[in-house]
């Protein structure tokens, strides 16, 4: 990776953001024939595809050909590029990189519910497979939910998902509203739990009934970087970071072995004490699942299952 994550841009970066780690090492992990990286994201570049008024951040570039390299260093095959909330409801760049992969990369998309079925399909045409609901407060202002309703209605038939990133503690009032969702449902970053509690309190039982209420609903097991509290980070060739993630996404994994999805989160938006080494988050995956089987699961059948079900 030679490339540099601060190319020039038409934008000023939100002050105190952490570029993306540009020497990630070769993970020890050796990840599975035909793995997917089933969570990251491209960031403009801006000077090309505009960051949008209503965003709540303004990142460093993260260009497709970084993300393609990036993909090729760690040893994927394929990734999931999902709408990153600095774009809004502009796919461009997510499109743009969906196209330029020669069918290894799938998108989620965020659209607005007055999205024509033309539009659709061309997303559809483009890689597109889901779309994106986000809760989070400090991301996006929420939409209300009868539009949501009504971009499920558009949706629905071509057999896409809803994505939905939430904090733990809005799953209670969210939660009738996703069941009733009648697509599949495919959850950010374990739904965020608080990993400094106890993983068989209510917290995270809440979160686990969630996942018993439907067949449909996946997980991704991601963001041990943004989740953990006591370290230690994916930094100088530490092997044994976020330890106190480990209990919570090795749980998932367990109870929901063929629902489960992982990804990097490259370029990790957002995050505030450390940059990750993306070589060290591979090295995270056999902590989380031990065996070959979980792990050609969570990185190949499962992914492969939901993005790519026409594939050999
Ligand atoms: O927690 C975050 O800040 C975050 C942000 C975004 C985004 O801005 O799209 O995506 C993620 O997966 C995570």
């Amino acid at each position: 990776m030679t490339d540099t994550a601060t190319g020039s841009t038409a934008f000023e970066k939100t002050p105190g953001w952490l570029d993306w780690y540009d020497g990630p090492s070769r993970p020890r992990f050796e990840l599975p024939a035909g793995a997917v990286d089933a969570h990251c994201h491209v960031f403009g570049p801006g000077a090309e595809f505009p960051y949008a008024p209503e965003r709540k951040y303004t990142p460093c570039d993260a260009s497709k050909q970084q993300l393609f390299a990036l993909r090729d260093h760690l040893g994927f095959a394929r990734n999931v590029v999902v709408q990153a909330t600095c774009h809004g409801a502009d796919n461009r760049a997510m499109v743009d990189a969906l196209r330029a992969s020669g069918g290894l990369a799938r998108g989620v998309a965020t659209v607005r519910p007055t999205i024509t079925d033309a539009e659709v399909r061309e997303l559809h045409e483009a890689g597109v497979r889901g779309v994106r609901f986000n809760f989070v407060k400090r991301l996006v202002d929420a939409a209300p939910r009868q539009d949501l309703l009504d971009v499920v209605a558009k949706i629905r038939p071509y057999g896409w998902h809803v994505v939905v990133y939430f904090e733990a503690a809005d799953l209670a009032d969210l939660r009738e509203f996703f069941l009733g969702l009648d697509v599949p449902l495919v959850v950010d970053h374990m739904g965020r739990p608080d990993v400094a509690a106890d993983p068989d309190g209510p917290g995270f039982t809440a979160f686990l009934d969630f996942m018993r209420a439907r067949p449909d609903i996946w997980c991704k097991v991601t963001c041990p970087e943004r989740l953990s509290e006591s370290g230690p980070a994916a930094l100088d060739g530490e092997q044994h970071a976020y330890r106190d993630v480990v209990p919570f996404a090795r749980r998932v994994v367990e109870e929901f072995p063929d629902r489960v999805l992982w990804g990097t989160d490259w370029p990790h938006p957002n995050l505030t004490s450390h940059m990750p080494d993306d070589g060290l988050l591979v090295d995270f995956i056999p902590h989380i699942a031990p065996s070959a089987e979980a792990q050609h699961k969570l990185l190949v059948a499962n992914p492969m299952r939901l993005y790519w079900p026409d594939a050999g």
